[in-house]
């Protein structure tokens, strides 16, 4: 369930009355993601029925970061990447302000995009994000904002630390030792010297729509940032390329999703090189978010945090020497 924030129908009327896009049909609250309010918004424009998705920006979403996350969608959509635009206000505003005091919150309109989100992806599908993933790279080339990644190794080993040993042993007795082994490994051998620009960070498959084959939407950009590029890979590699619950590796659609991408986007030796490092990276990334939100969600919270022992079982899947040759050309 994923509406935190309470809109009545005028509320909502007078908000798209603010943009440019016709007279408000219909809001139905969304009930998929977990950082945001999402609705699905339709309206009539002269003859033109259309639809889009209104965002309120709950606690997690710093608003600062709105001008990247929203100037980086119009961006790459001028690029033609399969990303929703921003729908700019009246005055020109990608994004505006409801509520007052501790209940100012920030939206933003964004365009509807056609597709599903799949569970089982196949070999085509991983190859189509492969690719899309890479036309992302190219074209925020010349995009001209940055913004930090606030989810890096010195964040990982804040939020694992915060975790405890105790803690990280109450989900699994054997997940103390597996992070502290690993956090150490990673501390010595991260590279910075890899070709860097602006990630998605998150592009597990419910923020890719499709149709059939076909990638119709990258979507919820809200992690995006500058970092390394083969980083990104990886991020979505042990996304897509796994069993949920992270017990079954599936080599096809690793080489499908990294066949793709190198389609559009050659991996330099180097690159390559550290994808190994770079995944162990990414396993631990959000088996230290997953571990963070498992210890300090309340029983009663509206969401059911994420299992994060699929991450730690990517983690040693990736650290396992015997897979070392999963990434070679
Ligand atoms: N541009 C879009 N076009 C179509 N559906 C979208 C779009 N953006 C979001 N959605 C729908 O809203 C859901 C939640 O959006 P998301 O940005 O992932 O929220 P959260 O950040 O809270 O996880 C998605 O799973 C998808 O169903
Ligand atoms: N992809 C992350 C969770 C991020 O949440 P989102 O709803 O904003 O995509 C995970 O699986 O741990």
């Amino acid at each position: 369930m994923a509406v935190y924030t309470r809109l009545g129908a005028e509320e909502m009327s007078a908000i798209i009355e603010t943009f440019d896009v016709g007279v408000l049909i219909s809001a139905k609250g969304i009930a998929e993601g977990v950082s945001n309010s999402n609705w699905l918004i339709e309206t009539q424009q002269g003859e033109q029925a259309r639809r889009f998705i209104l965002t309120v920006y709950e606690s997690r979403t710093d608003i600062s970061d709105l001008p990247f996350f929203l100037d980086l969608l119009d961006h790459l959509a001028a690029r033609d990447c399969p990303v929703p635009r921003t729908m700019h206000d009246r005055g020109g505003a990608s994004h505006r302000f409801i509520g007052e005091g501790e209940n100012r919150k920030a939206l933003a309109l964004i365009e509807f995009l056609p597709g599903v989100s799949v569970s089982e992806p196949t070999p085509a599908q991983a190859r189509a994000v492969g690719a899309a993933l890479a036309q992302i790279h190219l074209a925020s080339a010349d995009f001209e904002k940055s913004r930090i990644n606030s989810l890096d190794l010195p964040a990982w080993q804040q939020l694992l630390g915060d975790c405890t040993r105790e803690g990280l042993e109450s989900i699994d007795p054997d997940l103390g030792a597996l992070v502290e082994r690993e956090l150490a490994g990673l501390a010595g051998q991260w590279p910075s010297d890899l070709p860097s620009g602006v990630i998605h960070a998150d592009l597990f498959t419910d923020n890719v729509l499709m149709l059939g084959s076909k990638v119709t939407g990258l979507i919820d950009f809200y992690f995006a940032c500058t970092d390394l590029l083969a980083y990104d890979v990886v991020v979505t590699h042990a996304a897509w390329c796994f069993s949920n619950d992270g017990t079954q590796f599936r080599p096809e659609l690793s080489r499908a999703l990294i066949q793709g991408y190198e389609a559009v986007r050659p991996l330099s030796d180097a690159e390559r090189a550290a994808l190994p490092i770079l995944a162990r990276g990414a396993a631990i990334r959000f088996l230290a978010t997953r571990a963070y939100d498992w210890l300090n969600t309340p029983e009663d919270a509206l969401v059911t945090p994420k299992d994060p022992m699929a991450f730690a079982r990517r983690l040693e899947f990736y650290a396992d020497p015997a897979n070392s040759g999963i990434f070679a050309a």
